[in-house]
Formats: C-alpha cells, sequence, structure tokens
C-alpha cells in the first residue's frame, strides 16, 4: 500500500492545491477527533493476510438494514487487490456486482486473481466471500502514469465553503432543540446520531424531515473520512473513497417521489473512475443525480470534487428499489 506519489500531471488544470485547509477554526471537539487516526485506516481498511492472494476483512459501522455496507465491501476489495500491484501504477476504475447480502455476524474473505499484467494496465479480480459463497465481485484495473495533452473536465458546482455550513449531525442536534419535534421523527435523528459512521457530512441544502417534497433527483453534500489519514497513500485514499462514495449515493434517486418510503432498496452493482490525486480526509464536495429510475430499479451517478475544483472521481450505481406509500395516519 506504500505510495509516495506527491503530484500529478493531469490534475491542477485549475492551478489550485488540493491540500488546502479548513479556513475557520472548527470547534476543539471537532479538532480533537481529527487528530486522531481515522478508524477506517485502523481498523475497516486494515486486511488481514491469511494466505497468498486470501484476506480477511472485518466490520466497524452496519447499517440498520443489518446486510453489510457495500462501501466497506468494495473499499476493502480494492485494499486486497491493490496489494498485488507494484508502487509506480494507481487504481483507475472499478466494477463490482454485489450478488448477495453480506452477513454482519461474519468476516469476509477476499480472493485476489490476477487476471493481466500489461505493460501500461494490470487488470485484478477479488471475490468476496462468506460462508463459502460470493457477496460481490470486482474487477479493478490499474495504470501506470501516462502524461498526455489530452485533457479536459467538467467545472465544478458552485456552493458555499465547508467552514460556513454544519455537519448532519450538527443539524440533528439544531434541529433536535426545536419544540414539538414530532416523535417518531425525534426517533429517527437520534438513530442518525448513534450512528457510527466513520465519516462527515456537510450538506448544501440540509433537509431534516421525514416529509419533504419530490424534488429534482440531484443533491450536493460536502464529506470526508472521520479522524486524520494524511498525505502520500493515494492507494490508501482511492479505498477510503470507495467506502465514502457508497454512504449517502444511492438514495438520490427516491428525491423524485414524495410520499413513498423504500421499504427495501439495495445497490446491485458500483463503479468508480479515479482521475487524480486526492486526500479522501479533506473536504470533497460530492455530486450525486440520477437520470433515470424505473422498473423498480434507480440509476445514480456522482462526481467528487477536490475543493480546489479539480473533478478527481467519477461514480456510477444502479440499485433496486421495493417502495410503498407512507401511511398518512403516521405522516410526519
Ligand atoms: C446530503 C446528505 C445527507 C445524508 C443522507 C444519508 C443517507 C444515508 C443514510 C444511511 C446510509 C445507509 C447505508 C446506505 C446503504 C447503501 C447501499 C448499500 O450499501 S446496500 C448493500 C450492498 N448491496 C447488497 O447487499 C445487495 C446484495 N445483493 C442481494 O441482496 C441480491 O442480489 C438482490 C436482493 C439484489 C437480488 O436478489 P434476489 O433476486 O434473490 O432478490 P429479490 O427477489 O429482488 O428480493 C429482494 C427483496 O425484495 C422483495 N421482493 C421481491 N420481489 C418483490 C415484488 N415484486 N414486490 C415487492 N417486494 C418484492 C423480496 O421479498 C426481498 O425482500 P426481503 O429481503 O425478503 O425482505
Amino acid at each position: 500500500m506504500a505510495d509516495t506519489r506527491a503530484t500529478d500531471e493531469t490534475s491542477d488544470n485549475t492551478g489550485g492545491n488540493h491540500s488546502s485547509g479548513d479556513g475557520n477554526p472548527e470547534s476543539r471537539e471537532v479538532e480533537k477527533i481529527r487528530d486522531l487516526k481515522s478508524v477506517l485506516v485502523t481498523s475497516v481498511l486494515n486486511l488481514e493476510e491469511l494466505d497468498v492472494n486470501l484476506y480477511r476483512g472485518t466490520h466497524h459501522w452496519v447499517p440498520r438494514s443489518r446486510r453489510l455496507f457495500g462501501g466497506q465491501i468494495v473499499g476493502q476489495a480494492l485494499v486486497a487487490a491493490a496489494k498485488s500491484v507494484g508502487d509506480d501504477v494507481y487504481v483507475h476504475s472499478l466494477h463490482c456486482y454485489f450478488v448477495r447480502a453480506g452477513d454482519p455476524t461474519v468476516a469476509v474473505l477476499y480472493q485476489v486473481d490476477h487476471i493481466r499484467d500489461g505493460r501500461s494496465f494490470m487488470v485484478r479480480s477479488v471475490r468476496a466471500i462468506q460462508h463459502g459463497q460470493p457477496i460481490l465481485i470486482c474487477q479493478a484495473s490499474f495504470h501506470k502514469l501516462q502524461p498526455s495533452p489530452l485533457q479536459h473536465q467538467f467545472t465544478m458546482p458552485m456552493v458555499p465553503p465547508p467552514e460556513d455550513l454544519l455537519t448532519e449531525e450538527q443539524l440533528i442536534h439544531l434541529y433536535l432543540t426545536k419544540p414539538n419535534v414530532p416523535e417518531k421523527l425525534r426517533q429517527f435523528l437520534n438513530q442518525r446520531l448513534a450512528n457510527e459512521v466513520p465519516i462527515e457530512i456537510k450538506p448544501i441544502q440540509p433537509q431534516p424531515s421525514l416529509r419533504r417534497p419530490a424534488t429534482e433527483p440531484r443533491k450536493l453534500f460536502w464529506v470526508r473520512a472521520q479522524g486524520h489519514i494524511g498525505e502520500g497513500n493515494m492507494k490508501l485514499h482511492c479505498c477510503v473513497a470507495a467506502y465514502i462514495s457508497d454512504y449517502a449515493f444511492l438514495d438520490t434517486a427516491m428525491l423524485s417521489l414524495a410520499d413513498y418510503k423504500a421499504k427495501f432498496f439495495a445497490s446491485l452493482d458500483h463503479s468508480m473512475w479515479f482521475h487524480t490525486t486526492f486526500r479522501s480526509d479533506e473536504w470533497m464536495l460530492y455530486e450525486c443525480e440520477s437520470p433515470w429510475a424505473a422498473n423498480s430499479r434507480g440509476l445514480v451517478q456522482g462526481r467528487m470534487w477536490r475543493r480546489d475544483g479539480v473533478l478527481a472521481v467519477s461514480c456510477s450505481q444502479e440499485g433496486v428499489f421495493r417502495v410503498q406509500p407512507v401511511n398518512h395516519r403516521n405522516k410526519l
């Protein structure tokens, strides 16, 4: 996992410095947490080597669905794949199918196959296994740095900087101080606070309510790994981004539908393209949109922007949604 790449010839078309620190001081409590090494690095993405090309991963945070978080499985699969390539190649894309629900009561094994070592590209296939059966199949491709004059990117949307916004946690605390918060909503928000997900989020347009109007299926938020990771290990930052990319992504497809809730939803696949260097423990703008949903499925596409305007990562995912109308008597 060692990688000391410090510069990237394809990246700074806006001339910025992606490691720029936060401007305004944050609260002491938050800073204390930020000083601690990210649990993603110390635990979640720290795989145990069992044999040649065989690793074991453990869980940190499990969603309420009690099926394993897809981002964790993708992140761990990428860690396993990255262990089998040298320090001179970098993951540029991965493509995964979630074929079975992950069981949170047992560990996950990761079996890496060397598909091809070419002159510039190396391809690996990883199977995540529980109870002797695959829960995820993942193909990851690695590439040597090959500078080229062919360069372009979209422009980052204009949004307020993270220093001007509250974290999801702060928003919930603020909301809970209001009088007359309906009991069901209070329970829902308290559950969100109890979440030990090692990610920080600052929504651009917060909506702390269960009852929301149908909107354009698009959302923007600043996101980063909780805790410190540090510069210098690009492979690790890509694995952390894989974890982060799945967290608040799929629900974008539900934004176009009010008065319904998903009684069952799960991601079917997940693809990522890594364009340049970035720090997953620094704020990145995650732009998520859903161009299509029908037939109990929805497609979501995402772009992660470094705060200096450089497009760092693109993602896409399809999910299955079994929806039902919300009970109007209990509606909040
Ligand atoms: C601004 C920001 C603010 C913050 C916002 C934060 C929001 C986020 C908050 C919190 C985060 C929460 C975390 C996010 C999670 C992200 C997504 C994941 O990680 S999901 C995990 C990875 N993916 C998988 O685990 C799939 C693994 N694959 C599978 O399980 C299978 O392959 C599957 C289900 C995809 C297909 O398998 P089959 O074909 O056997 O399944 P079938 O038949 O479709 O059944 C599925 C369910 O649908 C029902 N079903 C089937 N047909 C139905 C029908 N016609 N009508 C209604 N229901 C039906 C079934 O009864 C079943 O439900 P029954 O599990 O039994 O409860």
